[in-house]
């Protein structure tokens, strides 16, 4: 706890849960979002290059599992400007012993939490109300060419998705990902 931001850590290691302070007063509320020195004391010692924003219009839009390789593999910190979504990692770090295991968190913009995913994992959501917005920080830049995905349905993995009755949105290249035991070597 730095004061400003506690962390939750799982039984995988690396993954956190953060959430901030927040500083009510009569206006509202202030909050640090992010702050190196602070994150650092929890674990959090990335430095992030680039921040993403996506809006999901329709709940049960589904992005994942995606990662991208050395020498440009991602850290992410992942938060919830608008409407909710189910967060899920995946260690597809080789020597790993949790190796094929999964962390699946809810995140809201109501609730403020953030989920620290380090590199080494597979990360998607499925969000969860329409018109959900996402935000996250990233410690290296977008690369193409070392984009990568992992099948969000890999009957190996049994990811907790929700069970909704209209199905996923999907993007196409979402619907192709090999699933984990036929991914060349990732980490
Ligand atoms: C990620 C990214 C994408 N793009 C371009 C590439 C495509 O033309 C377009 C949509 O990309 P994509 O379909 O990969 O977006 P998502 O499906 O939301 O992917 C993301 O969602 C999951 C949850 C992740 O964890 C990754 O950060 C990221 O892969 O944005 C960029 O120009 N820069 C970027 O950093």
């Amino acid at each position: 706890m730095s004061g400003n931001v506690s962390a939750w850590s799982f039984l995988i290691d690396g993954p956190l849960l953060l959430k901030s302070r927040r500083f009510r007063d009569h206006r509202g509320y202030l909050m640090e979002t992010y702050s190196g020195p602070h994150f650092a004391t929890v674990g959090v010692h990335d430095v992030f290059v680039q921040d993403n924003q996506s809006l999901s219009v329709q709940a049960g839009t589904l992005r994942g599992m995606h990662f991208q390789l050395s020498p440009r593999a991602q850290a992410k910190l992942v938060r919830v400007l608008q409407g909710a979504i189910l967060d899920v990692v995946v260690d597809i770090r080789r020597a790993s012993p949790s190796f094929g295991q999964h962390i699946a968190c809810r995140l809201s913009a109501g609730g403020g939490e953030q989920f620290y995913v380090p590199a080494g994992f597979a990360h998607g959501f499925v969000t969860l109300e329409p018109d959900t917005i996402v935000a996250y920080k990233v410690s290296d830049v977008y690369a193409p060419d070392l984009d990568r995905g992992l099948a969000w349905d890999d009957p190996d993995l049994a990811l907790p998705w929700p069970d909704l009755p209209g199905g996923f949105v999907l993007s196409e290249k979402d619907r192709r990902h090999p699933r984990l035991r036929d991914l060349p070597d990732a980490f």
